[in-house]
């Protein structure tokens, strides 16, 4: 295995996120993963590409992953760990993306001693795009943290804390981030109709305002109120909208309400 090539994965749970995940690694030039899956559809975009089992006990003899990632769902978490104790050793890294799934608890169910990372990605890892934050579980190494970084960083940007109660927090914004942003895309797409404008091309409006205006903060060295104030004509259409939405009980205190109920909810789910 050479510095950049990614190394033999185990994913455990190939659904919205662990799908998002495993086509961004193959595009990347993943070449051997093991998917751990009890629904064969959810598998079947990685037909040829991937082996899928559907329980741990059918995982072929003598798969040695560098990375096991698991991305169930965290109700889930209790019953299935156990099964994957077996492969808790120097040469694999336990990577989390489960919301709330608290790393002791998850070293507890794997046997004890497991190296665990968690993570909080997001679904624009499929486009390679994402953006991960990572924190590492007692007794992880350097180069289990380096395998990490390349993994989560072949899909997107990473960033680590050592504080694994700021994953809460990440998880409401960026973990969930994707969703805020296609509301307002739905949303958008919703009022422009309402306006007169014919569905089809309030459909294409949305969607392009929204990605153009993502790539244009990506590309761009201005911070984002600057880029809206560039769209802000004095006195023009524009700064109208903006007093409603930019309202203190409008937009600014509804996000706020809205993030610190995700952050809740996921200290909630740590149990
Ligand atoms: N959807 C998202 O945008 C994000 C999700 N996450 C986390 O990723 C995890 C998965 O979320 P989603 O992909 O949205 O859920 P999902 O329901 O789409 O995927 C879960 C998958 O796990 C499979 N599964 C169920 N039991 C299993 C078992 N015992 N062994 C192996 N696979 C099993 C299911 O068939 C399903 O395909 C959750 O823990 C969530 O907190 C984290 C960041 C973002
Ligand atoms: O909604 C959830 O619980 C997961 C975590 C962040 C995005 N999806």
């Amino acid at each position: 295995m050479t510095e950049t090539s990614l190394p033999p994965l185990l994913l455990v749970g190939c659904g919205k996120m662990g799908g998002a995940m495993l086509a961004g690694w193959l595009e990347r030039g993943l070449d051997e993963a093991v998917v751990v899956e009890p629904h064969a559809a959810a598998v079947a975009g990685f037909a040829g590409r991937v082996t899928r089992v559907p329980d741990p006990a059918s995982i072929p003899a003598g798969f040695r992953p560098g990375a096991v990632v698991l991305a169930i769902k965290p109700q889930e978490a209790a019953a299935t760990l156990p099964a994957f104790a077996r492969l808790a050793g120097p040469e694999t890294v336990f990577l989390s993306i489960m919301a709330g799934r608290a790393i002791g608890g998850m070293r507890a169910a794997l046997g004890g001693e497991a190296a665990v990372i968690r993570a909080m990605p997001n679904t624009p890892a499929a486009v390679r795009q994402g953006f991960t934050v990572a924190c590492p579980g007692p007794g992880v190494t350097a180069a289990q943290r380096a395998l990490a970084d390349r993994l989560l960083g072949a899909i997107g940007e990473v960033a680590w804390v050592e504080e694994e109660g700021l994953i809460d927090p990440v998880t409401a914004v960026s973990g969930g981030g994707p969703a805020y942003v296609f509301l307002l895309a739905e949303l958008l797409e919703k009022a422009a109709v309402e306006q007169g404008l014919p569905a089809d091309l309030a459909r294409r409006m949305a969607r392009a305002t929204v990605a153009g205006s993502g790539a244009l903060l990506a590309a761009s060295a201005e911070s984002s109120a600057q880029l809206r104030i560039n769209v802000t004509s004095p006195k023009g259409t524009t700064e109208r909208a903006l007093a409603v939405l930019m309202a203190p009980e409008a937009w600014p205190a509804a996000l706020s309400r809205a993030i610190a109920a995700a952050t809740e909810r996921s200290r909630e789910l740590a149990g």
